[in-house]
C-alpha cells in the first residue's frame, strides 16, 4: 500500500482565497480589513522564517497587518506595555507573540495578557479552557489546521484510537482536546512514556509533535493508520524532514501528511481563520 497524501499547502491556498474575497467584498461596502499584530522578540534564524510566511500571506489576502521586531533584551513590562496598545487597538483584531521567548521573559505572562478576543493562537487559558469544555472560541491553529485536513478528507475519527505523540501545551495537548471533540478515544504520549513504539502501534490515528528528527520509525505504523507529522527540522543538505520516517510510513499508513507542505501551511491558514473570526465579530458589533 501507498498512502494518499493530505496535502495541507493546496488546503491552506484554497481556504487563503475563500478569506481573500471575503476581505475584498467587506473593504468594497467600506469596512476595514481584519488587522494582525505580530510580535518577535530578538533574532532567531528560523523565527524569522515564519513570520515573514505571515506577513506575505496577510498582504495576498488583503489583510492588514503591524510587525514589530523587539530588541532580545527588551523588559517584561515594555513587552505587556505593547500587547496592552494593541489590546486597545481598534483596527487590530489579533496579536501573535511568537514563541520561544528569550529566557528573561515570561510567555506564561504575555500569553495571559492577550485579550482572549484577540488571541488568535488560541493559547489563552481562557480560550484553551473553553476547547477542554467543548465550546471552542479560538483555537491554537496547528491543532485546528490538523483537524480541517482531516476533515476535509473525510475522514472520520469517531470510535478511532489516536495516539498523540508529544503533550506541549501549543501543540500536543489542545490536538488531544480537538481528538476528544471529534469523538477518538485518545492517548497521549509524552516524554516520560515507558514504550511509544507499543502505542504507536497501537494507533488508528497517529500524531507526532515531539520535535525529533526519525523519532516514528515506518514500520511501527499501524497497516491502514492516517499519520500527521507536526515536526519541521532542517537537515544538513538544506531540505525539511519531520518527526516521522516518511518513506517507511507511507508504504504502510492508508494517509499521510508530507513535510514539508503538510501541516506548516495548515498553520499559517488557521491563524488567518482565527484573524478572520475574530474581525468578523468585531466589524459586526462597530
Ligand atoms: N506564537 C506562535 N505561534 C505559532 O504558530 C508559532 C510560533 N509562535 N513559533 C514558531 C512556530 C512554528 N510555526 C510554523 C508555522 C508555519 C510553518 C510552515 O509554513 N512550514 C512550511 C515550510 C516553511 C519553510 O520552508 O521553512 C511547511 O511545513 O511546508 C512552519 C512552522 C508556527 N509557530
Amino acid at each position: 500500500m501507498t498512502a494518499q497524501i493530505l496535502d495541507g499547502r493546496a488546503l491552506s491556498t484554497a481556504l487563503q482565497a475563500g478569506f481573500a474575497d471575503e476581505i475584498t467584498s467587506a473593504v468594497a461596502t467600506g469596512l476595514r480589513p481584519p488587522g494582525l499584530a505580530v510580535i518577535q522578540v530578538g533574532e532567531d534564524p528560523a523565527s524569522s522564517v515564519y513570520v515573514a510566511n505571515k506577513r506575505k500571506t496577510c498582504e495576498k489576502i488583503g489583510m492588514y497587518s503591524v510587525s514589530k521586531d523587539l530588541k532580545a533584551d527588551i523588559s517584561q513590562a515594555e513587552l505587556n506595555a505593547l500587547v496592552d496598545e494593541y489590546n486597545a487597538d481598534p483596527s487590530i483584531d489579533g496579536i501573535l507573540v511568537q514563541l520561544p521567548l528569550p529566557a528573561h521573559l515570561s510567555a506564561a505572562e504575555i500569553i495571559e495578557r492577550i485579550h482572549p478576543d484577540k488571541d488568535v493562537d488560541g493559547f489563552h487559558p481562557e480560550n484553551i479552557g473553553k476547547l477542554a469544555i467543548r465550546q471552542p472560541a479560538l483555537r491554537p491553529c496547528t491543532p485546528f489546521g490538523v483537524m480541517k485536513l482531516l476533515q476535509t478528507a473525510k475522514l472520520d475519527l469517531y470510535g478511532m484510537e489516536a495516539v498523540v505523540v508529544g503533550a506541549s501545551n501549543i501543540v500536543g495537548r489542545p490536538m488531544a482536546l480537538e481528538l476528544l471533540l471529534a469523538g477518538a478515544t485518545v492517548t497521549i504520549t509524552h516524554r516520560f512514556t515507558r514504550d511509544l513504539e507499543a502505542h504507536v502501534r497501537r494507533a488508528d490515528l497517529l500524531v507526532v509533535a515531539a520535535g525529533k528528527p526519525g523519532l516514528v520509525r515506518g514500520d511501527w505504523i499501524k497497516p491502514g493508520a492516517i499519520v500527521v507529522d507536526v515536526g519541521i527540522h532542517r537537515q544538513e543538505d538544506g531540505s525539511l524532514c519531520g518527526d516521522v520516517d516518511f518513506a517507511a510510513a507511507a508504504e504502510r499508513a492508508a494517509w499521510i501528511t508530507p513535510v514539508p507542505g503538510g501541516v506548516g501551511p495548515m498553520t499559517i491558514a488557521m491563524l488567518m481563520h482565527n484573524t478572520v473570526q475574530s474581525w468578523r465579530e468585531r466589524v459586526a458589533c462597530s
